[in-house]
C-alpha cells in the first residue's frame, strides 16, 4: 500500500526553499534543458485554458526528469487583477509523484516555489549578463515577484541604491516598509529606470511600461511580464516557451538570442557589454527541482 502524500503550506515551502540550494540546481537543470536529450528531461510546453470572462488563465506544467528521478506537475493559476485588488495575481500547487510507480507523494504550495524559483533564474540571468560593476538596482512592481526578487538580488550583488517603483505609490511605499535595507521609491517608471544597472519588470501590465531611450547601455532587464524591451540582445528559458506564449516575442518577431541554457552550457556568449533582456516564462522543470529540494529538506526532518 503507498503512503499518504506529504502536505505542506505556504509557510513551510517558503523555510525549507533557499536561495543558496535553488541557483545551483537551476543552473544545472536549466542547462540540461538545453541539451535537448529526451532521454534525461521531457518537459512539455505549459498547457493554459484561458478564462476569458474573468481575464485570467490556468496553466498546467508537468515535468519528468529521469536521471533525478523527479515526475511533479504545478498547476498555476494567473490573472489581471484591477488596481487595488488584495488577490496575488498568480497562485499554484505542485504535485510530486513517484516516478516507478505514478503516485502523488508531496502537494505543497506552489505560491513560493514560483515566486523563489522564478527569482532565482532571474539571479542566474544576472549573474552572467548584467555590467561588472552594477551599482544600481530598479524594480518595477510591488507583489510577490518583486519581492522575492529584491531577497535573491540584494543578497547576491552589493548594489549602492535600490529603487522600486509600483503604480500606486503607496503599494511601494509599503513594499519599502517590510524590508530591512533601504530602498528609494520613484515617482514614475523613468526616475526609477534612469541609471540602473539591473531592472526588474515584476508587474501584471501587458502594455510597455519601458522604454529603450530611458534604459543604460549595457544594463540587464529581467522581465517577468508581457512587456518586451526590444533595443537589446534578448535571451529566453525555454525557446519553445517564449514562441507560443510570449505574446510580445511573437507579435514583434524580435529574434531570441539564446535559452539561459546555452550559455550555461557554454554554447552561445553572454554578450555582457550589450544591453540584455532576460524573458522569463516560467519551466515545469524549474518547479520539480524546486518541489524536490523541498520535500529532500523535509524528510531530513522528520
Ligand atoms: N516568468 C515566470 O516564471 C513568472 C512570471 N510571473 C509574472 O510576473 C508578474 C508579477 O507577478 P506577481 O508578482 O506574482 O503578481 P502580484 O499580483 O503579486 O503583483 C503584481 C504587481 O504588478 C502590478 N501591476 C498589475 N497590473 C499592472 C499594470 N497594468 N501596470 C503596472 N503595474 C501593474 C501590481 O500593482 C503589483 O505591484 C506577472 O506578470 C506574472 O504573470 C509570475 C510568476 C512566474
Ligand atoms: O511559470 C509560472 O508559474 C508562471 N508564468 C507566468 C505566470 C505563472
Amino acid at each position: 500500500m503507498t503512503e499518504s502524500p506529504v502536505l505542506l503550506n505556504k509557510h513551510e515551502v517558503e523555510r525549507l526553499l533557499s536561495y543558496d540550494d535553488l541557483i545551483s540546481r537551476l543552473e544545472s537543470v536549466m542547462g540540461k534543458f538545453s541539451k535537448r536529450d529526451s532521454s534525461e528531461i521531457i518537459q512539455p510546453v505549459r498547457s493554459v485554458v484561458p478564462i476569458q470572462q474573468h481575464n485570467g488563465f490556468l496553466g498546467v506544467m508537468p515535468a519528468y526528469l529521469a536521471a533525478e528521478g523527479i515526475l511533479s506537475t504545478k498547476v498555476v493559476s494567473f490573472y489581471q487583477r484591477a488596481e487595488g485588488s488584495s488577490l496575488p495575481s498568480t497562485q499554484a500547487t505542485v504535485l510530486l509523484f513517484h516516478p516507478e510507480h505514478g503516485n502523488v507523494i508531496a502537494i505543497m504550495d506552489g505560491e513560493a516555489i514560483t515566486a523563489k524559483r522564478t527569482a532565482a533564474v532571474s539571479a542566474i540571468s544576472a549573474k552572467l549578463f548584467s555590467p561588472a560593476f552594477s551599482e544600481v538596482l530598479c524594480i518595477l512592481g510591488s507583489g510577490q515577484q518583486a519581492r522575492s526578487h529584491y531577497d535573491v538580488l540584494t543578497k547576491l550583488f552589493k548594489f549602492k541604491e535600490v529603487r522600486v517603483w509600483s503604480r500606486r505609490k503607496e503599494m511601494a511605499q509599503r513594499f519599502v516598509n517590510d524590508l530591512q535595507g533601504p530602498v528609494t521609491v520613484c515617482g514614475s517608471v523613468k526616475e526609477a529606470v534612469v541609471g540602473a544597472d539591473v531592472i526588474v519588470t515584476a508587474t501584471g501590465a501587458s502594455q510597455p511600461l519601458l522604454f529603450g531611450e530611458w534604459v543604460k547601455p549595457g544594463a540587464h532587464v529581467a522581465e517577468m511580464d508581457d512587456v518586451l524591451m526590444r533595443e537589446a540582445v534578448v535571451y529566453v528559458d525555454s525557446r519553445e516557451g517564449a514562441t507560443t506564449e510570449s505574446g510580445d516575442i511573437i507579435l514583434s518577431g524580435v529574434e531570441v538570442f539564446a535559452e539561459l541554457g546555452e550559455i550555461i552550457n557554454g554554447t552561445f556568449p553572454a554578450q555582457r557589454e550589450k544591453t540584455t533582456v532576460f524573458k522569463s516564462l516560467g519551466m515545469g522543470i524549474q518547479d520539480a527541482v524546486s518541489a524536490k529540494l523541498v520535500l529532500e529538506k523535509w524528510k531530513k526532518e522528520h
